[in-house]
C-alpha cells in the first residue's frame, strides 16, 4: 500500500463554501477511481486528502488524478507517528530509495505541539541520514533530493516530490454550461477552460448533413469524449440537425451576413435546449478578432438573441495558446482531422466584419425561419449520453422538448 496526499489548494480560502466544495470534490475523485474502487481507500484530513492505495494501481490512480480540477497538487507520502524514530525511519526509506545525491530537511510543524523545534528535527536527522547513505550531501541551495516532514495533529507525512496538479475548482459547484462544439481547435479548449472554473458542461452540435459527413460527426462524439475527462459524472452530447434551416438561410437577400445569421439560429437553439437542461449558460470557442465573423461588432449582434451569458473563455486566447492548451488536453490531433464543419463550408466570399443589429433583423425578416426552428428544435435534437465509454442514444422526450 502507498499513500497519495491530495493538496485541495484554492478550496482552502472558500469559507462556507468550503466543506461543499470538498464533499464535491471527493465525489468527483471517486466517480474518476471507480475502475480502482476495491484498491483505494479515503483518509480525509483539515486541508488534505489521503487515498491508500495497493502499490500496483499507484501510477494510474496518480494519472486519473492529474485529470480532476480542485487538486492542487499530490505527493506520494510516508507516513509516520509522531515520534522522532519514526519519522526518522521514513526518512531513511525515502533517501535510500532515491539515486539523487545533493539533499535538503524541509520542516514544517503543522502541529505546534510536537516537542523538537523544527531546527532541531533538522539538526539531528541530518548526521544520521549521512552517515547511513554514504555518497550523500547537504545542499541547502540547490537540492535535488528535497525531503519534506510535515508535522500535523496526529501523524507526520513525509514525502520527496509534489506533483502538479490541474488547480481550479471541482466540476460542479457552479452549476452546468451547454457548450457549442464544433469540430474545430477552439471549442474543446473553451469547455475544459469553464470545467476549470467548475462548471460542468454538456455539449451541443449542429451538422447539416448531407452537406457534413458522418466522419465530421464521428470526430465531434470523440472531441466530447476526450473533452469530458475532466467533466465530472456523466455527461450529454445534443446533435442538432441544422439542415432545413440552412437552407432557408439560402434565401437571404444579403450573402454576407449568412454566418452572423447562422450564429444566431445556433444561439437561439442553444439557448431553448439550456433552459429545457437547466444549463446557465452558453459556451462558445470564439476569439476575438481571429476570423471576421469574430469582431467585437459580429459578438453583439449574436449575443443579442441569447437570453443567457455566452462565456467566451478564449477570447482573449493566441491561437498558439490555445493550440497548447489543445495538445495539452490531447484534442488536437482529433480537431485538424480534415472534415468540414458546417461554418467553414458556407462562409460567404465576404462575410460582414460590422455586421448591425437592424440589418441582421432586416435578413431575417426576409425568411420564414420561426417555424423551421420551432421544428427544428422540437424534432431534430437527438441525445447522447455518455456511459460506461460509450454513447448512448436517449429518447428524446427525456429532454422535456416534445
Ligand atoms: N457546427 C457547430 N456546432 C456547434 N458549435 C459551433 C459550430 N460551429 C461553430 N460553433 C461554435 O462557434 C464558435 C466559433 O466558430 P468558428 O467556426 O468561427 O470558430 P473557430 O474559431 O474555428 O472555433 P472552433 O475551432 O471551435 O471551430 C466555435 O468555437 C463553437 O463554439
Amino acid at each position: 500500500m502507498k499513500n497519495i496526499l491530495i493538496r485541495y489548494g484554492e478550496l482552502t480560502l472558500k469559507g462556507n463554501n468550503r466543506s461543499h466544495f470538498i464533499a464535491k470534490l471527493i465525489q468527483n475523485i471517486k466517480f474518476k477511481l471507480k475502475p480502482f474502487k476495491e484498491n483505494v481507500v479515503y483518509i480525509k484530513d483539515n486541508n488534505s486528502l489521503t487515498l491508500e492505495v495497493a502499490d500496483e494501481y499507484v501510477e494510474e490512480v496518480v494519472k486519473e488524478l492529474q485529470t480532476v480540477f480542485g487538486i492542487y497538487s499530490l505527493s506520494i507520502v510516508e507516513k509516520s507517528a509522531l515520534n522522532f524514530e519514526e519519522i526518522t525511519q521514513a526518512v531513511l526509506k525515502i533517501a535510500r530509495n532515491s539515486l539523487k545525491k545533493r539533499f535538503k530537511l524541509e520542516v514544517t510543524r503543522k502541529d505546534k505541539t510536537f516537542p523538537m523545534s523544527s531546527t532541531e528535527i533538522k539538526q539531528k536527522l541530518a548526521p544520521i541520514v549521512l552517515r547511513d547513505i554514504g555518497d550523500l550531501i547537504v545542499d541547502v541551495h540547490n537540492p535535488d533530493l528535497k525531503i519534506e516532514i510535515v508535522i500535523k495533529k496526529g501523524h507526520v507525512d513525509i514525502f520527496d516530490t509534489r506533483v502538479e496538479a490541474l488547480k481550479g475548482l471541482p466540476v460542479g459547484v457552479s452549476g452546468k454550461g451547454l457548450s457549442l462544439l464544433s469540430g474545430g481547435i477552439d471549442s474543446p479548449v473553451a469547455s475544459f477552460l469553464t470545467m476549470k472554473r467548475g462548471m460542468q458542461v454538456d455539449f451541443i452540435h449542429f451538422m447539416t448533413p448531407p452537406h457534413t459527413s458522418p466522419e465530421a460527426l464521428e470526430k465531434v462524439f470523440k472531441l466530447a469524449e476526450k473533452t469530458a475527462r475532466f467533466n465530472h459524472q456523466q455527461f450529454k452530447l445534443y446533435v442538432c440537425d441544422f439542415a432545413m434551416l440552412l437552407q432557408e438561410l439560402q434565401h437571404m437577400p444579403d450573402e454576407s451576413y449568412k454566418i452572423t445569421i447562422m450564429r444566431r439560429m445556433f444561439m437561439r437553439i442553444a439557448n431553448q435546449v439550456a433552459h429545457k437542461i437547466n444549463a446557465k449558460a452558453l459556451v462558445t470557442g470564439e476569439s476575438l478578432g481571429q476570423v471576421a465573423s469574430q469582431t467585437i461588432d459580429s459578438i453583439n449582434v449574436i449575443n443579442s438573441t441569447s437570453e443567457l451569458t455566452i462565456l467566451r473563455p478564449v477570447l482573449t486566447y493566441d491561437k498558439e495558446e490555445i493550440i497548447a492548451i489543445s495538445k495539452f488536453i490531447d484534442t488536437y490531433e482529433t480537431s485538424i482531422l480534415p472534415f468540414d464543419d458546417v461554418c467553414s463550408m458556407f462562409v460567404p466570399k465576404q462575410p460582414v466584419t460590422k455586421p448591425k443589429h437592424w440589418v441582421a433583423e432586416q435578413q431575417e425578416q426576409a425568411i420564414m425561419w420561426e417555424e423551421i426552428l420551432k421544428y427544428t428544435v422540437e424534432n431534430l435534437v437527438d441525445i447522447y449520453v455518455f456511459k460506461d465509454k460509450k454513447f448512448i442514444k436517449e429518447e428524446k422526450d427525456k429532454l422535456g422538448i416534445k
